[in-house]
């Protein structure tokens, strides 16, 4: 067994890893750290663009684990998977036999999907986390002629505005789509976008390649995966979809999944059962059911969990043993929240965690004091549609308002969709659909909570310039 000793042990190579390794760098240069990575590439975040103080979009990408050593020479990869952590000892062990020694260890290994009910007993029931499960989806695709999708977030959204060529049926257990991200108007708004763009995607057929991982030698371990999916990675399946193909859509409301059975003699291979009393034969389903936290490891003693099942993390993102912290989607940010910020499993997130979790492990180290970042004041996330930029901010579904909030909206089909979830004349948060030049004034007025009382429904009339109010 090899022995390695580290002053700071980060696990997992996604974007949370990744952050914490680059800011213990510039904290910390002279300290001997550790990554432990079961995949050879690595999550980057590059282009980082700042729309307001603390609403900043920038791209993903994959690179070599290898390029981290450009940033930090004290360095030490571990191409390998973290097994057990005896947390008494500050002893790290790996599936190929190397013990860690560390004074600071966070853990980083991200979430894994979770699928609807009988995925385990049918292959045909297929979760999106990585390329090796994208890899599945696009070999299911090439023969498919019917699919049904199972969720009303992130994925089944990108799935259903970018998958032609085969018949689509949509299951949602909400009256609208896109639930997670947004309310009945703003889905409303999209859904023309969903016919617009079948209509006049019809005959596209498009060639981009995005991904490299499938070159390349992509987990270690073979038991494990490689990070999640970075942006644009339905992209890739756009090149095994026949145009020729159905291009029917139909989304079926308030029903959730009862059962699927694999049917053997029968046009279809899978029979699913609704919870409406409807049936339907398709040939996969995509379970875009959400994701939970990967502990994927033992240890000698296990810290407080969050109701999630994720570890659960102060405002430092230390978890209940105090030399062990936690950030990106492993994590569950058990802190009494401020007024505008939640959690949600996202890049941004992950990326605010795990240079949260740097901060905090050099101030432990160094016995010095540290903050929470301003970051976790606003909740904020940039995001692509069904085509259109999505800016959200705050409470933008009136999420803990307790139904008592005001909504001023307005609307230009298929250009902009601007909503202000107000509460005693103050906002709370906001959905920006479109090009709406908005981030900066409403970041500063929820932050502020100016009482927007006085200006009535001009706040948001297209002829009057509102940044005039208030500067
Ligand atoms: C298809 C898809 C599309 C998405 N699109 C968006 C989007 O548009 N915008 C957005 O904000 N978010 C998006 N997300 C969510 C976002 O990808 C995640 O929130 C974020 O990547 C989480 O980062 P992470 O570092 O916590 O975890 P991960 O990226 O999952 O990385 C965890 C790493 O830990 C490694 N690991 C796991 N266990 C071990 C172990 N025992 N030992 C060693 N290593 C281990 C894994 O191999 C992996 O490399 C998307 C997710 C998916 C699946
Ligand atoms: N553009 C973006 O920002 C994107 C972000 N992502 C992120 O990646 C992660 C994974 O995405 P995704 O899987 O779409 O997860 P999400 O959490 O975004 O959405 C999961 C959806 O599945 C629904 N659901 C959960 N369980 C069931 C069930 N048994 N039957 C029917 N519906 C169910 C949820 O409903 P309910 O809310 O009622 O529980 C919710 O609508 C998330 O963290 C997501 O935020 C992914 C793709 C794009």
């Amino acid at each position: 067994m090899s022995k390695l000793n580290s002053k700071y042990l980060i696990v997992g190579g996604g974007i949370a890893g990744v952050t914490c390794v680059e800011t213990l760098a510039i904290l910390h240069p002279g300290a001997t750290l550790i990554i432990i990575t079961a995949s050879s590439l690595v999550k980057n975040v590059s282009n980082i663009t700042f729309y307001a103080k603390t609403i900043v979009k920038f791209d993903v990408s994959e690179t070599e684990a290898s390029s981290l050593k450009k940033i930090h020479p004290n360095l030490h990869i571990v191409y390998d998977s973290l097994r057990h952590v005896d947390t008494t000892h500050k002893i790290a062990y790996t599936d190929g036999g190397i013990e860690i020694t560390f004074e600071a260890i966070c853990i980083c290994t991200g979430g894994i999907p979770k699928l609807i009910s009988d995925s385990k007993k049918i292959s045909r029931i297929i979760g999106i986390r990585d390329t090796e499960s994208v890899e599945h989806f696009q070999e299911k695709l090439r023969n498919g002629r019917r699919m049904v999708v199972v969720g009303n977030g992130g994925i089944a959204s990108e799935i259903i505005h970018a998958i032609r060529g085969i018949e689509k049926i949509w299951v949602v257990r909400d009256e609208y789509i896109s639930a997670t991200f947004v309310d009945p108007g703003a889905a409303e708004f999209l859904q023309d976008s969903v016919k617009n763009y079948q209509e006049k995607q019809e005959n596209t057929v498009l060639r981009r390649h995005i991904f490299s991982e499938e070159d390349k030698l992509v987990s270690v371990n073979k038991n494990l995966k490689s990070a999640a999916l970075g942006p644009d990675w339905y992209r890739k399946l756009e090149n095994v979809i026949s145009s020729e193909g159905k291009q029917e859509l139909e989304i079926i409301y308030k029903s959730e999944v009862e059962y699927v059975i694999e049917k053997e003699n029968t046009e279809y291979p899978l029979y699913v059962k609704l919870s409406n009393g409807k049936a339907i034969e398709c040939d996969f389903v995509i379970s875009a059911t959400g994701v939970e936290p990967a502990v994927n490891f033992t240890w000698d003693e296990e810290p407080v969990f969050g109701k999630d099942g994720g570890i659960a993390v102060n405002e430092l993102q230390q978890t209940s043993i105090p030399h062990v912290f936690a950030a990106g989607d492993v994590a569950s940010a058990s802190w009494e929240h401020s007024a505008h910020w939640f959690q949600l499993r996202l890049w941004t997130q992950a990326r605010q965690m795990g240079a949260m979790a740097a901060k905090a492990m050099h101030a432990k180290i160094n016995k010095e004091d540290v903050l929470q970042d301003f970051c976790f004041e606003l909740f904020t996330h940039c995001t692509t549609l069904f085509g259109h930029r999505v800016v959200l901010l705050g409470k933008y579904n009136g999420q803990g308002l307790d139904k008592k909030y005001e909504i001023l909206l307005r609307v230009t089909h298929g250009h902009e969709y601007i909503k202000f979830v107000l509460q005693n004349g103050k906002l709370q948060g906001a959905i920006l659909i479109g090009e709406t030049d908005l981030e900066e004034m409403c970041e500063n007025l929820i932050l502020d909570q100016i009482d927007l009382t006085p200006y009535g429904d001009d706040i948001l009339n297209p002829d009057i310039d509102i940044d005039d109010y208030f500067d």
